[in-house]
Order: structure tokens, then sequence, then C-alpha cells
């Protein structure tokens, strides 16, 4: 919590508004408690008087302008939702990037577009590298979980989670793929690559149009990956859960039969991609 005495003359603030949702403004006199009102300027040049009943109701602080575009948000000096929205603004307009930490998690944006940063020379760039070194990446959560099931003989769980078209599904492909490259394949027909073509026919079965997302999985994923002890990929495994039964129009034998229809419903889906290592189970968080 930000404290009063760093509400002075050219601090930056964010205010809420109707349209953008936060806008920067800047304090044009300090404040001094039991002030009812901040003198501001907005960014489109305006001056307010911004009503503050109590100091709880003074606006966030904004950020310095040197942690603009900061690749963890845990490196903020003032972490709200305004800050943390403006960043990942700024990541994704001004730098092109559509990942970013928040310490050991990663936000992706959906950039809706083909983007060239997930071939084998950036899978090559992210293997056997600390995750602090490298710019953030889906690849760089996948080489962590990875090196740390190596190191420590332990099972690893990667989780991903997020709202309806959010990029889920794509991001456990990529990861898959991160795996399949840096372990090598035990057979000639890669495990990675039977994992990804059993999804045309789960998602034939439990994929359905919403308003969201044209191909939205109606149902959760759990997928087990199993290495052997050099690191190869030796198995894999994939099971369903939460299907969304509602779109279930009647039963034939042991088929589900589903009705493929537009509607907006919001359903949480998590994915989680459990790594075994040998005789070992191991779980990638
Ligand atoms: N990293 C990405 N790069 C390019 N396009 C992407 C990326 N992630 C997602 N997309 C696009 O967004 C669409 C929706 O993504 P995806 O199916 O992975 O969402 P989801 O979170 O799994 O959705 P749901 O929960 O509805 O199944 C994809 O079909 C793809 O066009």
């Amino acid at each position: 919590m930000a404290t009063l005495e760093l509400y002075t003359k050219g601090a930056g603030v964010w205010v809420p508004d109707p349209e953008a949702v936060w806008v920067s403004a800047t304090l044009l006199r300090d404040y001094k408690p039991g002030e009812e009102q901040l003198l501001l300027k907005l960014q489109n040049g305006n001056e307010v008087h911004y009503l503050v009943q109590s100091s709880s109701d003074l606006p966030p602080l904004g950020n310095p302008d040197i942690l603009e575009g900061e690749n963890d948000l845990t490196a903020l000096s003032f972490l709200h939702e305004p800050a943390v929205l403006h960043n990942l603004r700024v990541r994704f307009l001004d730098y092109s990037s559509i990942y970013t930490y928040c310490g050991i998690v990663l936000v992706a944006i959906n950039p809706y577009d083909q983007l060239p940063i997930y071939g084998e020379e950036v899978i090559d760039a992210y293997s056997g590298q600390d995750m602090a070194d490298m710019e953030p990446h889906i690849f760089s959560v996948a080489e962590e979980a990875y090196r740390t099931m190596i190191r420590e003989e332990r099972n690893q769980s990667i989780i991903i989670s997020g709202e309806s078209g959010s990029g889920k599904t794509v991001s456990a492909k990529f990861t898959m793929r991160y795996f399949a490259v840096v372990g090598g394949a035990a057979q000639q027909t890669s495990v990675e690559e039977r994992v990804l073509a059993s999804n045309p026919i789960m998602e034939s079965i439990g994929n359905a149009k919403t308003t969201r997302n044209d191909n939205s999985s109606r149902f959760g994923k759990y997928i087990e990956i199993g290495f052997g002890r050099k690191g190869d990929i030796i198995r894999a495994n994939m099971r369903t859960y939460l299907l969304e039964k509602s779109r279930v129009v009647f039963q034939v034998g042991f088929h589900l039969i589903l009705i493929h229809v537009n509607f907006n419903f919001m359903f949480f889906i998590l994915f989680v991609l459990k790594m075994h290592f040998g005789k070992h189970v191991f779980n990638l968080v």
C-alpha cells in the first residue's frame, strides 16, 4: 500500500475511466491528509478535481518510467490492476511480446496471429538456459520444468489456465513440442506426434464453437508424459474430465453425441501436464 507522502506534485496516478478502464494522470499539487480532492492533469491535458473522502479513495500510484515494459511484474514498485494492465499492454504493443513473468508464473496474451517465435531455433536458444536469464516464453516454463525433473528426479506439473479462447490448448501443444525436441523421441513416430494426432478425434467429440472460440474445448485434459533416464519421451497418457454434459443430447452405447452450437458459456478449463521420469512419478506445476 502506497504511503500518503508519495502523493506529491508531479506524481503519476491511475484514475478509472469508463472507456479506457484506467487512464494515467499527474498530480498538479501536493496532497495533504484530510484534503477532500486531488488536482489532476489527465493524459489528454484536461485538469480535473478527483474526490478523496478518505485516504483509501486515493488513486493507485503510477510506476517510474524506467520500469515501463518490465518483463517480470513482481519487479514493479506498485503492483495493482492498472499497473499490471499497463505493463502487459506496453509489452504487447511496443515490444511485440505476448509473454510476461509474474514470478514463476507466466502470463500470456493471445496474439491471434502466427508469430515467428516457436521455431526450433527458439527451442534451441531456450534449451539448457535458466528461466531468470531468458525473456519470458512458454519454452522457458517448459525448460524449467524439464530441467528440474532431470536434476531433482521428481515429477513436475504445468498448469495452464485462463478464460475460454485465451490460448490454453495452443500453449499445451507448444509445451509438448518443446519436450519432444529437447528430449528426443524414443520411437520413430514421436509420442508428441501421436498425442497431437489424437487431438482432432478428441476435439470432434468434446469441442464446440462458442462466441469466444471457434474451436472451444468443452472438457479438461490431463496429459501425462513419461520420460526415460536419458530425458527422452517414452510414453504419454491423456485423461479427460469435466465434459460439458449440457451439450449431450443422447447417448449411443459408449458414444456421447454433442451438439455444436454457438453458446456463450464461461467455462474454466485446466490442462495439467504431468511428467514421469524413469520409475519415479514427478509433478511439474
Ligand atoms: N500463441 C498463440 N499464437 C497464435 N495464435 C494463438 C496462440 N494462442 C492461441 N491462439 C489462437 O487462439 C485460438 C484459441 O486458442 P485455444 O483454442 O488454445 O484457446 P483455449 O484457451 O484452449 O480455449 P477454450 O478454453 O475455449 O478451449 C487458437 O485457435 C489460435 O487461433
